[in-house]
């Protein structure tokens, strides 16, 4: 551990997977374990989550973000429906509830996720501002989670494409969130240099 000059600050995330069949018990839940577990190990911060499992339907989803940004989590990312299928609405239901879209978040995660498979393409997903939440939209896949959030890397563990979440901290910082800090071998968040705070 390195010498702390201050305590990490806490942060509540939202952690949503969006699934008619785990939903119903068809099949276990992969998303929400895949969500806890990339966050706990890339974020220094203690983290209380806030963990819901939903079927594919709009307003239930939409109902559910609202729920958690008023439960002031600053982040909240979904897992499912973003694909064409008539039930994937998870990017309609999170445009519905949002102050601003932040394409940038979309459009990474899939030239990240076109090195892995082509039907990357597929995915619409989105992230978008509402409040002081960041929501972010990531693919159904468990695997896609921390392809997306991590990015790309070579065999010796070079950055190839960065992952979306590094990204993140400073998008929270800027809508007045908690300081998020990161693990660098797992994310290596980038802040402009006047944004950084020293230990
Ligand atoms: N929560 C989950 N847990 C485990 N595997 C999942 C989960 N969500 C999706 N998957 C896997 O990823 C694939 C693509 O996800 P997608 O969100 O498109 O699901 P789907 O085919 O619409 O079905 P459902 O909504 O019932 O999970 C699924 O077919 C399934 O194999
Ligand atoms: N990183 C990554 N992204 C991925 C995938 C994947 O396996 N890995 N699967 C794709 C597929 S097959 C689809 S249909 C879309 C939409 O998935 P969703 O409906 O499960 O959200 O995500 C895509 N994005």
């Amino acid at each position: 551990m390195p010498h702390s000059t201050h305590e990490y600050a806490p942060v509540k995330i939202g952690i949503i997977s969006i699934s008619d069949r785990a939903s119903s018990g068809d099949y276990e839940d992969k998303g929400l374990p895949a969500l806890h577990d990339w966050l706990k190990r890339a974020l220094h911060n203690p983290i209380t989550f806030e963990p819901r499992l939903i079927p594919d339907e709009k307003q239930r989803i939409s109902a559910t973000l609202i729920e958690l940004v008023d439960a002031g989590c600053s982040l909240v990312l979904t897992t499912g429906g973003t694909g064409p299928a008539l039930r994937d609405v998870t990017p309609e239901a999170t445009l519905a509830v949002a102050d601003k879209e932040m394409p940038g978040f979309g459009e990474q995660m899939r030239q990240i996720s076109l090195k892995f498979v082509p039907t990357a393409i597929l995915s619409r997903q989105v992230a978008v501002i509402r409040a002081q939440s960041l929501i972010i939209n990531l693919p159904g896949q468990p695997k896609a989670i921390a392809e997306t959030l991590e990015g790309l890397r070579d065999e010796s563990g070079a950055q190839l494409v960065p992952g979306i979440f590094a990204a993140v901290p400073y998008c929270i910082d800027l809508i007045g969130g908690p300081y998020l800090e990161t693990r660098p071998e797992v994310c290596k968040a980038f802040r402009p240099k006047g944004a950084v705070r020293s230990r």
